[in-house]
């Protein structure tokens, strides 16, 4: 073995398999110290062939935030169909309740092991390509999970005692390339895209002209009175000439947008992956706090007026305030305090800013971070308001599947703590074909053009990270590539 790292690791597995056979159906988890790395690195710099997951929370004020990278799998929990959510927290509690952590005096301090996935905007049955392989709620324990918190970081394997004598060769093949990994994870990475990656790439879905007239046909709902706020997401689908590479987007897009939670799901040769601004709730012991985020303007060389505009203008701060009055109901009755700024502020990112309404309680009880999730998600920055008329009005207009797209993605652990991101700017890439979405809050007095102009701007991000960032700047190629 090359590094400290995998000699210790194998000895602390052998030492905690010695100290108890391990009763059937218990996984045992190891941990040691780890060399710091970006989390999104780690899994760029990664040859394995083993699933990933990715959960790298940005900088927020008060906070530490937690980097999570996880290989392969130790366990999954699954749930599909309306109210799937508590039987996937059961299942997970009966996981955690046969895991046996050992810990030397070394990593004391390092976070446990943790289920990292997410859910899709709405339950499907069955579900609808291309996210067949991507469950309703679906999460992963990982079988390898890098932690880094505070400058500090641990690698943690999970094993199932009784597979333990079979594995071993695998497991050491494993750790081997995980320590290649973490090796060429602490060397800068090149975050540039491949040239000239949309060369002859085919691209279909949701025209400008198509997406103005979902947008009109909204409108006509909110002047009917039956919606007063939706929200359209437009779906495109890249067929590029040579295979994408999801790994590398993902350190592109992490280090492009480290002001957002960077996350990945893969399942399959697909991975859902993007950079979302958008904390959808975060539960740590009885603290809760969550974004109420919505209302856009794209970034220019009159930076200072555009924002002045998007802070005065009465329509982007109803469609902001449907999001604020929703969460704020949604989570005052679980909350002993709740601390919900008078206005907004901005949320600015390299190709938008937002209105941001932070939002921070304190829980009444031990509240499970899912059953937040149940009670917040989708918010009207993703749905509308109402929301069940919304969702509907969604499912009758929407031609494509949306997924993940507008879900959630996010971590949860033994005690129920856990932080969970809207699903958005965000794609699902395989090497053949990626999926980008992206949507718009349509209240009265919206524009179609301008919200189409909109969505091209928040797919900018997932466009430049698989290379494809000359098509969305370039109107001929634009032309060429058959887009509006
Ligand atoms: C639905 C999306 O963004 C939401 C989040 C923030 C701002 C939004 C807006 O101003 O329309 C959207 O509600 C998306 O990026 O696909």
């Amino acid at each position: 073995m090359s590094s400290g790292l995998g000699t210790d690791l194998l000895a602390r597995l052998a030492r905690a398999t010695s100290r108890g056979a391990g009763s059937a159906g218990e996984i045992v988890a190891v941990v040691a110290p780890a060399p710091v790395v970006p989390a999104a690195r780690l899994v760029a710099a990664s040859a394995s062939a083993l699933p990933i997951v990715l959960f790298q929370a940005p900088r927020r004020e008060g906070e530490e935030p937690l980097e999570v990278a996880g290989f392969g799998e130790a366990a999954r929990v699954e749930g599909s169909g309306p109210g799937c959510l508590p039987s996937v927290t059961g299942a997970a509690r009966r996981i955690f309740a046969s895991l046996r952590e050992e810990r030397d005096a070394d990593a004391g301090g390092a976070p446990g092991p943790r289920f990292v996935g997410g859910l899709s905007f709405q339950t499907e049955s069955p579900r609808k390509e291309p996210w067949s392989a991507f469950a309703d709620a679906s999460f992963t324990l990982p079988r390898w999970l890098y932690v880094a918190r505070a400058g500090e970081a641990w690698l943690w394997l999970l094993v199932h005692t009784g597979d333990l004598a079979p594995e071993r060769s695998t497991i050491e093949a494993e750790l081997v390339s995980i320590e290649a990994a973490l090796g060429a994870a602490t060397r800068p990475s090149s975050p540039l895209p491949p040239r000239g990656a949309g060369e002859g790439a085919r691209i279909e879905g949701t025209s400008r002209e198509a997406f103005c007239s979902l947008v009109r046909e909204a409108l006509a709902a909110i002047r009917a009175r039956e919606l007063d706020k939706v929200v359209p997401v437009a779906a495109r689908r890249l067929s590029p000439a040579r295979p994408l590479d999801a790994r590398a987007a993902i350190a592109r897009i992490a280090e492009a947008y480290a002001e957002t939670t960077r996350f990945a799901v893969q399942r399959g040769d697909r991975v859902f992956l993007g950079a979302s601004p958008e904390r959808l709730v975060s539960r740590h012991g009885r603290v809760v706090s969550t974004d109420g985020l919505a209302g856009t303007t794209r970034r220019g060389e009159d930076d200072a007026a555009l924002v002045r505009a998007l802070l005065a203008s009465p329509k982007e701060r109803r469609e902001h305030a449907l999001v604020v009055e929703a969460i704020a109901s949604a989570l005052g009755p679980r909350c002993a305090s709740l601390d919900v700024p008078e206005g907004p502020t901005i949320r600015s990112l390299p190709n938008v800013h937002h209105l941001w309404t932070p939002i921070r309680g304190a829980l009444r009880d031990d509240t499970h971070v899912l059953s937040l999730v149940e009670a917040l998600h989708p918010t009207p920055a993703v749905s509308g308001a109402p929301r069940e008329r919304a969702k509907a009005w969604i499912a009758a207009h929407e031609p494509h599947a949306r997924g993940w797209y507008t879900g959630a993605v996010g971590w949860f652990d033994a005690a129920g703590d856990g932080d969970f991101v809207v699903a958005i700017r965000a794609g699902l890439v395989s090497p053949d074909e990626a999926w980008l979405y992206a949507g718009a809050g349509i209240v009265e007095g919206s524009d179609p053009p301008a919200e189409y102009a909109e969505i091209r701007a928040k797919q900018a991000p997932m466009l430049a990270a698989l290379g494809f960032g000359d098509i969305a700047a370039d109107p001929d190629l634009q032309a060429s590539n058959g887009l509006p």
